[in-house]
């Protein structure tokens, strides 16, 4: 099986000069739900936005097996459109005809739990809603990797948990399971994953049990993998 996602000695820094991240290394081996957790401020965001190619690194090396999506912590900062259907279609491949086009918008929203919705105003959604339908856009638009800054942040318990599970189900199904790298402040979630990794200072660490990471840090960090 081709390895979904490797970075290696990726090095970036803002146009201030300030580093963001130093000879970063990181290889995700097989698709499923890999979390980052890290101090504020440790590089998390920089790293997906230079894997989503909308950052140059300065140097080292970003190697995807497929198409990379970024799902953002607040889902009204990427849905742009007033209707789930036009939204989706935006994101869509640009050689598919009209019945395909239908057909992929109809099939994303059903896979997210939204079926039915295509024209849905957004502005009805509920937080969770719309952070399934931000996930049906990756779906949408063919991506084989899909990059999750904080997905559950702004969500109630319920709402995470369904996001949550929608992804270890997106990512553990039998055909073409996706894989999904998601940054979270959110410990707990660190027991739903394949394995989680350590970000401090620009760098990653080595993959981990999840749980057992919560565990390392929640004492260290009262409760949140913050600094
Ligand atoms: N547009 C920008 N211009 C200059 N510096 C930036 C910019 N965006 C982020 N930084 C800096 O880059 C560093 C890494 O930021 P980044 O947002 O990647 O961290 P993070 O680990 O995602 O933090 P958080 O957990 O708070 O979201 C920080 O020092 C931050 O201040």
């Amino acid at each position: 099986m081709t390895t979904p996602l490797t970075v290696e000695r990726l090095s970036f820094a803002w146009p201030n000069g300030r580093p963001a991240l130093r000879h970063c290394n990181l290889q995700i081996p097989r698709p499923g739900l890999w979390m980052l957790v890290g101090t504020n401020g440790s590089g998390k965001s920089t790293l997906l936005r230079l894997i989503a190619g909308l950052l140059e690194p300065r140097s080292g090396r970003i190697s995807a097996a497929g198409k990379a999506a970024l799902v953002f912590q607040n889902p009204d900062h990427q849905l742009l459109l007033p209707s789930c259907a036009s939204d989706l279609q935006l994101g869509l491949p640009a050689d598919l005809g009209d019945d395909k086009r239908r057909s992929r918008v109809a099939e994303s929203l059903a896979q997210v739990g939204l079926g039915g919705f295509e024209e849905r105003p957004i502005h009805t959604l509920s937080g969770g809603q719309k952070q399934r339908l931000a996930i049906a856009g990756a779906l949408a638009s063919d991506a084989d990797l899909v990059l999750l800054d904080e997905p559950t942040a702004l969500l109630d318990p319920d709402s995470q948990n369904g996001v949550l599970q929608l992804l270890w189900q997106l990512t553990h199904r039998p055909a073409a399971p996706l894989t999904a790298l998601w940054i979270t402040h959110r410990l707990e979630e660190l027991q739903h994953c394949d394995g989680a990794a350590l970000m401090e200072h620009g760098s990653v660490g080595s993959w981990q049990n999840g749980q057992q990471l919560a565990q390392r840090l929640a004492p260290l960090q009262g409760g949140r993998a913050e600094g």
